[in-house]
């Protein structure tokens, strides 16, 4: 039987990961999750048939779970989760792999707050784990050898895209890919309210901003797909996208994109910068 694997907080971006991990076939009995609140630990068990902990309830379930496990996931906050760390330090097997999930945390804040030589990796996921098409970037720490890599990759291999990455390439994964489904959405949200602005009903508006991000979603999804590509497919020469990129052009809508992904690396660098204060 596969070794425990254990997520240490469950929420948006853990269920994401352990619905895409089951999916990809592992057992839901080597699995134990951990959340504060008993009622969010019932709908975790039932909906994913794993065992799940609420600290709320049992003071020590933490590291109550985290005993046996070979991989660990960090699935909170930035803010406490170095107090996680320390909480579960003293029941963590020497050789689990502990994998943090958390924005900005850097490597050495992590193995700071964990026993010396504990194998720690540092990664960026993202939401659309949970269907199949996520992408993850992985850093490893000073103890990480090419087995804990490995058991690090096979989280999230059945899942998404796994990538190795420097440390100090983290802020902007996350700005991009971390943070990225948010402005997909986002694109979406602002296709709707232009379809309503035009007379439609909401929830005509609705199906067509939401089928088209998806359905552009999927063409991109296809073995050698490019946006730009894909892109002059749909605008007709003398036609009517053009003269919608034409306006996004003169917005500046690159522009408005790097500026949000520049704001967001920033927010990381100084979540980072707190932590370490604290
Ligand atoms: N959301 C995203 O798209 C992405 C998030 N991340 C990172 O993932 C991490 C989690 O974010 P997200 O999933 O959005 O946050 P959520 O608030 O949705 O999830 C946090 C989870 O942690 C649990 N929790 C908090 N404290 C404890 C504790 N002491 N012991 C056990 N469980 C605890 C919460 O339990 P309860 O529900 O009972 O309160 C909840 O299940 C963050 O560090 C973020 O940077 C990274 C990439 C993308
Ligand atoms: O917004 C956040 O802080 C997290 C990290 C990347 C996506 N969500």
């Amino acid at each position: 039987m596969m070794k425990k694997i254990v997520f240490l907080g469950c929420g948006s971006m853990g269920e994401a990961i352990l619905s895409g991990m089951l999916a990809a076939g592992v057992s839901p009995q080597s699995v134990v999750v951990t959340v504060r609140r008993p009622e969010r630990a019932n709908e975790l068990a039932s909906r994913h048939g794993v065992t799940a902990l609420a600290s709320n309830e049992e003071a020590g379930a933490n590291a109550q779970a985290v005993v046996g496990a070979g991989v660990v996931i960090l699935g909170v906050k930035p803010v406490g989760i170095m107090e996680l760390c320390r909480e579960v330090a003293s029941s963590l097997e020497s050789e689990a792999v502990v994998i943090s999930v958390a924005a900005a945390v850097s490597l050495e804040q992590l193995e700071g707050a964990l026993p010396a030589g504990q194998p720690v990796v540092r990664s960026m996921p993202n939401t659309p784990l949970k269907v199949g098409r996520g992408v993850v970037a992985l850093s490893a720490g000073s103890s990480v050898d090419e087995h804990h890599l490995a058991a690090a990759h096979e989280v999230f291999d059945g899942s998404g895209v796994v990538l190795d990455i420097p440390e100090d390439q983290q802020n902007a994964v996350s700005a991009i890919s971390g943070s990225g489904p948010a402005y997909a959405f986002y694109l979406a949200e602002a296709m709707a309210a232009a379809a309503e602005n035009f007379g439609l009903a909401p929830e005509i508006a609705q199906i067509l901003a939401r089928e088209t991000v998806a359905g552009a979603g999927i063409m991109l999804a296809e073995p050698g797909a490019n946006a730009t590509l894909l892109r002059r497919a749909v605008t007709s020469p003398n036609g009517t996208t053009e003269q919608a990129i034409a306006s996004f052009d003169r917005d500046n809508l690159p522009g408005i994109v790097l500026t949000g992904a520049q704001a967001a690396a920033g927010r990381a660098a100084q979540i980072t910068e707190e932590l370490g204060r604290n």
